[in-house]
């Protein structure tokens, strides 16, 4: 039955009763993750970037509804897209990658891997691709058959945000504050626009002052990309040291203060005592850093999927099935 993505062991449909699997694609699909990676390989030789956008694609799914593909629906019907929000509009990249992976997919095992599952292998395949971690991925996530435009606004967590923001945000999806800074560490590849970061040079606080906690030279370079006027769509790599190797340098910039986000640079001047220590671990011990990302994934990946017959397999990622 091609409408049903069965699994490893469930061929009565849907996915299994007990939550996601790695082996769920194992006999409905088993060269998904190996159609993906081909796509994922093209598309990150072509533009390295991709890698990090395909990255923050996850995460902006999961925090809004679960890991339910959400993100990815474009406006049509009753369907108002997430990609108006403010953390999305103007800087979330890679539907046409998705789209790609999606087209293949179909073509070899129609309607049965998720989209919200095809954003998970690309955020791991990309953080592999890039030099990463792997880790055991489980899967059998469905999507949704709605979007949430009011909780893409509201739950997304803005570059500005204190460390307590952050930690709260956190935890009220499951993730604690080892989750909060390994997954920060995402920023170890991609970059952000000016208008993400140039409260920080000009007026922090609302007194005309930079942020101090800003290394001097840095501050400097980032004036020149990013003028006091104008220039917003200006980007800057989020870890200069090397924006497109998925490593540990991140952390060793934040510790300099050459973090590019206040919600970064927080980790260590917000003063919680755990937090501070975890950055200073991951910057002395990569190895460290990429196991807990690696499981920080995986627990950011599991935030509320659909399951069983809940949701349905899409067949074009941009729309719900029933406007096809
Ligand atoms: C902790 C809270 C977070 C905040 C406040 C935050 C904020 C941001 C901002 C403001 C940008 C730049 C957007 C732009 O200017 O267009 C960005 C980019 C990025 N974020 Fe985050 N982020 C957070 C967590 C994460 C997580 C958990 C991940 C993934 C594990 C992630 C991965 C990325 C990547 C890879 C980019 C670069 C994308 C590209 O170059 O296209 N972020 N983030
Ligand atoms: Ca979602
Ligand atoms: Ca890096």
């Amino acid at each position: 039955h091609p409408g049903l993505g069965f699994g490893f062991g469930f061929g009565w449909g849907g996915s299994p009763p007990n939550g996601l699997s790695p082996y769920f694609y194992d006999i409905s699909c088993p060269r998904a993750n190996e159609i993906a990676m081909s796509v994922l390989q093209n598309a990150i030789a072509q533009e390295p970037r991709m890698a990090a956008s395909l990255l923050r694609l996850h995460f902006h799914d999961c925090f809004v509804q679960g890991c339910d593909a959400s993100v990815l629906l474009d406006d049509s019907g009753k369907i108002v897209s997430e990609k108006h929000s403010a953390p999305n509009v103007n800087s979330l990249r890679g539907f046409e990658v998705v789209d790609e992976i999606k087209a293949k997919l179909e073509e070899a095992c129609p309607q049965t891997v998720s989209c919200a599952d095809i954003l998970a292998l690309a955020a791991r395949g990309s953080t592999l691709l890039s030099g990463g971690p792997y880790w055991e991925l489980p899967l059998g996530r469905r999507d949704s058959k709605t979007s949430n435009p009011v909780a893409a606004n509201n739950s997304i967590p803005p570059p500005t945000s204190t460390i307590q923001n952050l930690i709260s945000s956190f935890k009220q999806r499951g993730l604690d504050q080892a989750d909060l800074v390994s997954l920060s560490g995402g920023h170890t590849i991609g970059v952000a626009r000016c208008t993400s970061f140039k409260k920080r040079l000009y007026n922090q606080n609302g007194n005309n002052q930079p942020d101090l906690t800003l290394e001097r030279t840095y501050y400097n370079d980032l004036k020149s990309v990013c003028p006091r006027t104008g220039g917003d769509s200006n980007i800057s790599p989020l870890d200069y040291a090397s924006p497109q190797r998925f490593d540990n340098t991140y952390f060793k910039l934040i510790l300099g203060g050459r973090g590019l986000l206040t919600s970064e640079e927080v980790l260590l001047t917000g003063n919680i005592a755990n937090v501070v220590e975890l950055v200073k671990a991951y910057a002395e011990d990569e190895g460290l850093f990429f196991n807990q990302f690696a499981q920080s994934m995986v627990k950011m990946g599991n935030i509320n999927p659909l399951l069983g017959l809940n949701g349905e397999v899409r067949k074009n990622c941009r729309r719900i099935n029933s406007q096809n």
